[in-house]
Order: structure tokens, then C-alpha cells, then sequence
């Protein structure tokens, strides 16, 4: 999936203004970003639900400015607002879907696979919203996409379900799947993103691993300890060293000793921090 360029104005809002994304097949890609920074408008034109107003755009090798049906019937989405809920229960909703994809997963398969076996015969309008985000899971990736698009997925998940969730996007992705998330929660960028652009202002700020983002893993460690009774505070990019060099000082335990590297959520504030929507 490439994108170059990439430009789309609503009236005076310029949303995108001109990114790039490299997305590698089989990859777990993360977009973060603020609200309002163009993430979904992005995705939405990689979908080929909207139009773009410049650049280049190719995903499976197709414009998604020609949208073709067989084309379409190779992504997953699951977008950001829940699908309405109709009178049928989640197995037929699943079963409805499956029928307009040429080789669609077994129906109640995807529904273990999702945390929902035991609601098959639930009517969709009775789920809570946790589970009826699983349900739009559930037809994201019920005609087995090799893209999957997962706009904000685990909104509304209770700590289990977010946790069943991210077994599931991994499993998906050993078995090739190339995975889009747009998430506003940093650990689960952390937990399942191979890599990760932050989007501010319709511009990509920043790209990597989650680990190396912003240049977090070479970034100043904090080490805190006590010392006459008072507690003394350092900031290095030698956190190794500086240990050592206060265990000798000590002679042994250093008295409350702490080593706090910057967290992903401490580099992606950086890193939004003065990008400005002029
Ligand atoms: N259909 C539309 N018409 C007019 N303006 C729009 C439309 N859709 C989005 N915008 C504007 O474009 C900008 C980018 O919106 P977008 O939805 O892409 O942001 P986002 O990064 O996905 O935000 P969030 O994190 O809140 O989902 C915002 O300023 C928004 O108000």
C-alpha cells in the first residue's frame, strides 16, 4: 500500500496536506494523531470511500479512486461508528454478510474467534455496545480480507475483550493479513503496531516502531533515588552508567531507586506538541 502526497480539503478545511505512508503487506500499521488530524479522512480515501484531491494512492495495486467490486471484496473495515442494529441476530447478520464475498470464513467460527459464541442467537439490537463492536469486528473480517481496516476497534471493550481483541489482530497478522489501526490508545500501539506514523495537522510527523518512535529509545532516561533524606533527580542518556556510578557511591542498594524511560504517550505529546493547523 502506497500513498505520496496525498491532499483532500473540505471548503477552507485543508484535512490532508500531502502525506506519505508506506504500508508492507503482512504488516500491523498504526496511525495515531489528535482528533481532527486527518486520520480517518486518510483512511477513508485508502478505502475508496472517498475522494482524494491529490496525490498518488495504490492499495493492492489499485486505485482506490476506481473502485472495482473485486476489488473491495479483498479489504475488511470496520469503521468507527458501530453498524445499526437490525432485527436479526448476530449468527444471521454474520451469515448475511458472508454471502457477498467470494470465499468467506465459516460464520460460526469468526463469531468464537470474536468472543460471541454465546450470543449467536442474540438479536443484534440487544447486544451492549461492547458487543456490538464485536460484531462489526466480526464482519470486518468474516470475507478473510488480506486488508483489514480497523478504525478505533476497541472502543467500548472491557479489559478482557481488548485483550481477546489484540490476540485475534496478531493471529490475523501471522497468518498475513495486513492490518490498518487508527487507535487513540497507546498501549494497544504498543502491544500489536510493527510500526506507527503520527498524523497532526494532515501531516505525518513522525514514523518507526513504537519503540524508536521520535527517537524514544535513544531519548533521556529518568533516575530518581534518595539521598540525605532528599529525593535527587537525573536525567540521562546513560542510565547504565549513571546506575553504576551511584551503586559504587552507596556502596551497595541505591535508596529508592527508580529508571523511568519515556513512554510511548510521553513521546507521541512531544511529538503533537506546536504542530500547528495553520
Ligand atoms: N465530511 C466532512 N466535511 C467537512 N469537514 C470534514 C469532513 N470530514 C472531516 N472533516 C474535517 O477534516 C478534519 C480531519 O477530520 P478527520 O475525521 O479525518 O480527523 P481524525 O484524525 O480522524 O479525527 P478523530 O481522531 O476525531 O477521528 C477535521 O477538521 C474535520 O472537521
Amino acid at each position: 500500500m502506497r500513498v505520496r502526497g496525498l491532499t483532500k480539503r473540505y471548503g477552507e478545511v485543508r484535512a490532508v496536506r500531502g502525506i506519505d505512508l508506506s504500508i508492507h503487506p503482512g504488516e500491523v500499521y498504526a496511525i495515531l494523531g489528535p482528533n481532527g488530524a486527518g486520520k480517518s479522512t486518510t483512511v477513508e480515501i485508502l478505502e475508496g470511500y472517498r475522494r482524494r484531491d491529490g496525490g498518488e494512492v495504490s492499495v493492492l495495486g489499485t486505485d482506490p479512486g476506481r473502485p472495482t467490486r473485486r476489488w473491495r471484496s479483498r479489504l475488511g473495515i470496520v469503521l468507527q461508528t458501530a453498524s445499526d442494529a437490525a432485527e436479526l441476530t448476530v449468527r444471521e447478520t454474520v451469515r448475511h454478510f458472508a454471502a457477498y464475498y467470494p470465499d468467506p470464513r465459516d460464520p460460526d467460527e469468526v463469531l468464537a474467534q470474536v468472543g460471541l459464541a454465546g450470543k449467536a442467537g442474540s438479536r443484534v439490537r440487544r447486544l451492549s455496545g461492547g458487543q456490538r463492536r464485536r460484531v462489526d469486528v466480526a464482519l470486518g473480517i468474516i470475507g478473510r480480507p488480506e486488508i483489514l481496516f480497523l478504525d478505533e476497534p476497541t472502543t467500548g471493550f472491557d479489559p478482557e475483550a481488548r485483550r481477546r481483541f489484540w490476540a485475534l489482530v496478531r493471529s490475523l497478522a501471522g497468518d498475513g493479513t495486513t492490518i490498518v489501526l487508527t487507535t487513540h490508545y497507546l498501549d494497544e500501539v504498543e502491544a500489536l503496531a510493527d510500526r506507527v506514523s503520527v498524523i497532526a495537522a494532515g501531516r505525518v510527523v513522525a514514523e518507526g516502531p513504537p519503540g524508536t518512535l521520535g527517537g524514544r529509545a535513544a531519548a533521556m532516561t529518568e533516575i530518581t533515588w534518595t539521598e540525605d533524606g532528599a529525593p535527587r533527580t537525573l536525567a540521562t542518556g546513560d542510565p547504565t552508567r549513571t546506575v553504576v556510578e551511584l551503586a559504587a557511591r552507596f556502596g551497595g542498594e541505591i535508596p529508592g531507586l527508580t529508571v523511568t524511560r519515556p513512554t510511548l504517550e510521553d513521546v507521541y505529546l512531544r511529538l503533537i506538541k506546536g504542530v500547528r493547523d495553520e
